[in-house]
């Protein structure tokens, strides 16, 4: 290869280089850090203070210490940091710099920047992916219980109540058998969109598999939670009103059997789950589209019901 001068391949090179003086003024800034930050090399060189670029004075102070700190292995060296630049038009890019003191009585040094824009956006999308439920749009049961965790610590901590809806479908086998599996989807399907509606942007909503679902509801005490679970109950009732006739004069109903429950922070997520599942279960014992209570435990008393539930 013929000698190519080093200016050449500072602006050939298609990630961002930025060079500045002992002052952090800007000298050196390349065609792709013009293309990324939007200014042009000519108004800024050696006038953009390069602390103007970072999104705040602590990131660029954080970063100067760094490069004369031996945290890389060497004093006068930054690898793979990935910390933001901010755009001529205030848009913030997320970037990974590595960077080296090219003067050490001036202190002058030049950063190589990477931009992680379509990094960082395909890891919000596999996060998400990993945190929903591809049918109904709503959180799955993985998610749930790390939030779960983290709520009951919360609720414990500032003495706020947290409750739980867990429900199933009564019936719904017969959506399947009678109208076909896509039928059964949609039927699925409506009640992620009739959660969203129904509930407030601080609660969760889960799909925790097949057709059994979860709301937590944070500093949320029982009776509202109750409230919550009527709503949602009559809302699926008038949006997916199914008679679906089971031969011999039997007809099923599709609805909704829902268990609500309290809890002050102090349990384990499983004995909570467990008891919002017995209260959904007593409702479906008992012909279902209804919504049980059960209450904390306070020692060994339950506080409601003949057996822990209070039907409503
Ligand atoms: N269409 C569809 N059906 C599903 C899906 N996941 C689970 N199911 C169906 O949900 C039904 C659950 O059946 P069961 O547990 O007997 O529930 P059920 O018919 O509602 O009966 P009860 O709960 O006793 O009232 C089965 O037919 C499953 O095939 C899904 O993603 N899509």
């Amino acid at each position: 290869m013929k000698h190519v001068d080093e200016s050449v391949i500072v602006s050939l090179c298609p990630d961002p280089i930025i060079g500045v003086d002992g002052a952090g003024i800007v000298r050196i800034f390349n065609a792709a850090a013009e293309k990324l930050l939007g200014y042009a090399a000519a108004d800024v060189i050696g006038v953009l203070s390069i602390a103007r670029i970072y999104p705040s004075l602590d990131d660029a102070r954080k970063i100067k210490k760094l490069i004369y700190s031996d945290d890389y292995g060497a004093r006068g060296l930054i690898e793979g940091y990935e910390s933001a630049l901010v755009c001529s038009d205030g848009a913030v890019v997320p970037i990974r710099l590595s960077a080296v003191i090219m003067d050490e009585d001036d202190g002058g040094s030049i950063g190589f920047f990477h931009d992680l824009t379509e990094r960082y956006d395909l890891e919000r999308q596999l996060h998400i992916l990993s945190v929903t439920d591809e049918l109904t749009g709503l959180f799955n049961q993985r998610h749930f219980y790390k939030v779960m965790a983290k709520e009951l610590d919360r609720a414990k901590r500032y003495h706020h109540p947290l409750s739980i809806i867990c429900f199933d479908l009564d019936d719904f086998k017969q959506v399947n058998d009678s109208l076909g599996h896509l039928e059964g989807d949609r039927v699925l399907r409506t009640i992620g969109e009739l959660l969203k509606d129904t509930l407030r942007q601080i609660d969760i909503p889960v799909r925790y598999g097949g057709d059994e679902f979860m709301v937590l509801l944070p500093e949320t005490d029982i009776q509202a939670a109750a409230k919550t679970a009527e709503r949602i109950r009559k809302a699926f009732n008038t949006k997916c009103a199914y008679s679906i006739d089971k031969g011999a004069g039997v007809i099923a109903k599709v609805s909704m059997s829902l268990g609500v429950t309290e809890t002050n922070g102090t349990e384990k997520p499983d004995q909570v789950v467990q008891r919002a599942d017995l209260a959904m279960y007593e409702s479906k014992s008992s012909g279902g589209n209804s919504t049980v209570l059960i209450k904390q435990h306070i020692g060994d008393v339950v506080q409601a019901g003949p057996s822990g539930g209070e039907r409503i």
